[in-house]
């Protein structure tokens, strides 16, 4: 399966974000252990993982809204450890998670300066973050042709570009999008993917936090799978294909057990795994809602 596109600027060679051997224990639950992760800028980096793997917690460490109890975090180089959210926000890393923190009956131009408004003497300057809202959403291939409409009238691709265009415009460096197609039919994660193109070819370090591999491999550069807080594969695109992405995030020998042992009750009923189209992934709730 081809890219999307491929029009990305040269991705710089030092990482703009790592995680060097980091962990995160919450009491006795190791949720992430020796974990080694690389963000370039003009890369997007699929992190991939089964629920319980540890990507919300890897989200929260870089968000800056937990600490990482082992291991170092280097943002540009320089050892880092946000200690809140603003801090990390401060050195450019954007978080849109799931629930975009958007507020559904508020204009499109008012949810674009949410908790950045621009003011003029006491009062909001409207004419201006309208002005500003339309020219950067239009630059970034958005088109709401009215931007007095709120938010939650638009379609669920659409509110995702807003948020991760608002982050752009202040500043992000490094966006983090938690699931950004999960909620969405097959032609909105389109628009969302298409987007993250765009983000990527602007010159952003893009995290990518999916379950769905075949989203993953439109728009990745490089990509990272958790399993049981453990990273059990770290690979750049030119090193594997769909195929054996979705079996790694499949879980590919635990399959072909699993079948084994089904075909030895039911003979005859359950293909192995290997043969199973898509490494046997059930299709993705995306995949099967109606997209519209
Ligand atoms: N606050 C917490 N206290 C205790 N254990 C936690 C806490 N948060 C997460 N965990 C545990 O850490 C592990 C990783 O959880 P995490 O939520 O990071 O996984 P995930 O990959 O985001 O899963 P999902 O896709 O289901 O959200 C799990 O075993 C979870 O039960």
């Amino acid at each position: 399966m081809a890219a999307l596109e491929d029009t990305r600027v040269e991705s710089s060679d030092r990482p703009v974000l790592e995680l060097v051997d980091c962990g995160k224990s919450y009491g006795n639950v190791h949720a992430l252990r020796g974990v080694n992760l690389s963000v370039r800028q003009g890369e997007v980096t699929c992190v991939l993982g089964d629920n319980g793997a540890g990507k919300s917690t890897l989200i929260k460490i870089v968000a800056g809204l937990h600490e990482h109890s082992e291991g170092t975090m280097r943002v540009n180089g320089e050892e880092r450890s946000f200690g809140s959210p603003r801090a990390a926000q401060a050195l450019g890393i954007a978080t849109v998670y799931q629930d975009l923190a958007l507020a559904p009956l508020m204009a499109v131009w008012r949810n674009f300066f949410l908790g950045n408004e621009v003011r003029r003497g006491p009062f909001l300057d409207i004419d201006e973050m309208k002005r500003v809202a339309g020219e950067e959403l239009t630059k970034m291939g958005i088109i709401i042709p009215d931007l007095d409409r709120p938010v939650g009238s638009l379609s669920g691709g659409q509110r995702q570009c807003i948020a991760i265009a608002r982050a752009i415009y202040f500043g992000a460096k490094v966006v983090i999008l938690d699931e950004p197609t999960a909620a969405l039919g097959v032609k909105q994660s389109g628009v969302v993917l298409k987007y993250i193109v765009k983000a990527r070819d602007a010159g952003l370090g893009v995290i990518f936090i999916t379950h769905n591999p075949h989203h993953a491999y439109l728009v990745g550069n490089h990509f990272v799978i958790l399993k049981l807080g453990r990273v059990v594969l770290d690979a750049h695109r030119d090193e594997l294909d769909l195929d054996r992405l979705t079996a790694e995030m499949a879980g590919g020998q635990e399959l072909d057990e699993l079948s084994h042992e089904l075909r030895g009750s039911d003979p005859g009923k359950v293909a192995p795994a290997h043969e199973v189209e898509h490494g046997g992934v059930p299709a993705p709730e995306a995949d099967r809602a109606d997209g519209a």
